[in-house]
């Protein structure tokens, strides 16, 4: 029997808002370390438009002038020296300590970046997720390139995959173990009460159904992945 006991709605379309118009509905900007070089870089003539609110990190990436031009415009620079932990993560931890003493209630965390490159980056990305599985936190979802991940907590969950955005294929990864009673519908490949543990049942390579909605109901923490069809 699996216990659910949560609810949750996530819709491709918070992303999609978020990408868009950054400047417009971020409530909270962020840029963790060297991710301050790419966006000095990447926002070229409207860089005045895209002032991070903080930029964090060990601060051993960041280019002293890239941080001396956001500190001109008004970013907060915060050193976060410890090593055991990585800069995302850390980064991800005060955001979400300033949300909650700005009280301000948001439908996601969007994080561009830490799904490409460095393989070890990517699987940090990924525990990073780990970290933040409180249930009153917004869920986070991070993407790069071609795709998008982000991890559903035991409970059910209502996916709207219906912007247009998507790509089609999609995946169910348990990072956290075993997840003992999985149960979907919206997919080409539907699990009903199974169990998806490495070396068991993952399931990559499945497909949206078209019908633009997709549920999953899961015991254990679950990584939803897809694909998008903007990179960014
Ligand atoms: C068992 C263990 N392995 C590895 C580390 C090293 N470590 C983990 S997180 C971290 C900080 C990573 O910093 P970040 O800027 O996020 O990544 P970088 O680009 O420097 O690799 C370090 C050094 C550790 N502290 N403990
Ligand atoms: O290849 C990479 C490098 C970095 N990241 C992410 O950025 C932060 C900060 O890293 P710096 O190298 O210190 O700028 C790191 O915590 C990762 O989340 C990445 O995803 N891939």
């Amino acid at each position: 029997m699996c216990s659910v006991d949560t609810k949750h709605t996530l819709t491709s379309q918070a992303v999609y808002r978020g990408v868009e118009g950054p400047t417009l509905s971020a409530v909270i900007k962020v840029c963790v370390d060297g991710g301050a070089n790419r966006l000095h870089d990447l926002a070229g003539s409207e860089r005045e438009r895209f002032i991070p609110d903080f930029i964090s990190g060990d601060l051993d990436s960041a280019f002293p002038t890239v941080l001396e031009f956001y500190k001109n415009k008004g970013s907060d620079i915060i050193h976060t020296p410890d090593q055991d932990y990585t800069d995302f993560t850390k980064s991800t931890q005060l955001l979400l300590g300033k949300l909650l003493e700005k009280k301000e209630q948001v439908d996601i965390i969007l994080a561009v970046g830490g799904l490409g490159g460095r393989f070890d980056q990517i699987m940090a990305s990924i525990e990073t997720l780990c970290h933040m599985q409180t249930a009153d936190a917004p869920p986070i979802i991070v993407i790069q390139q071609n795709s998008l991940a982000c991890l559903l907590l035991p409970g059910s969950h209502t996916l709207s995959v219906n912007t247009g955005i998507e790509k089609g294929w999609c995946g169910l990864i348990p990072i956290d173990g075993s997840c003992d009673h999985v149960t979907t519908s919206g997919l080409k490949w539907n699990l009903v009460d199974q169990r998806l543990q490495f070396g068991v049942l993952v399931s990559t390579s499945n497909t949206l159904d078209g019908s633009g909605i997709v549920h999953v109901t899961t015991d254990a923490p679950l990584l939803w992945t897809m694909g998008l069809k903007n990179a960014v």
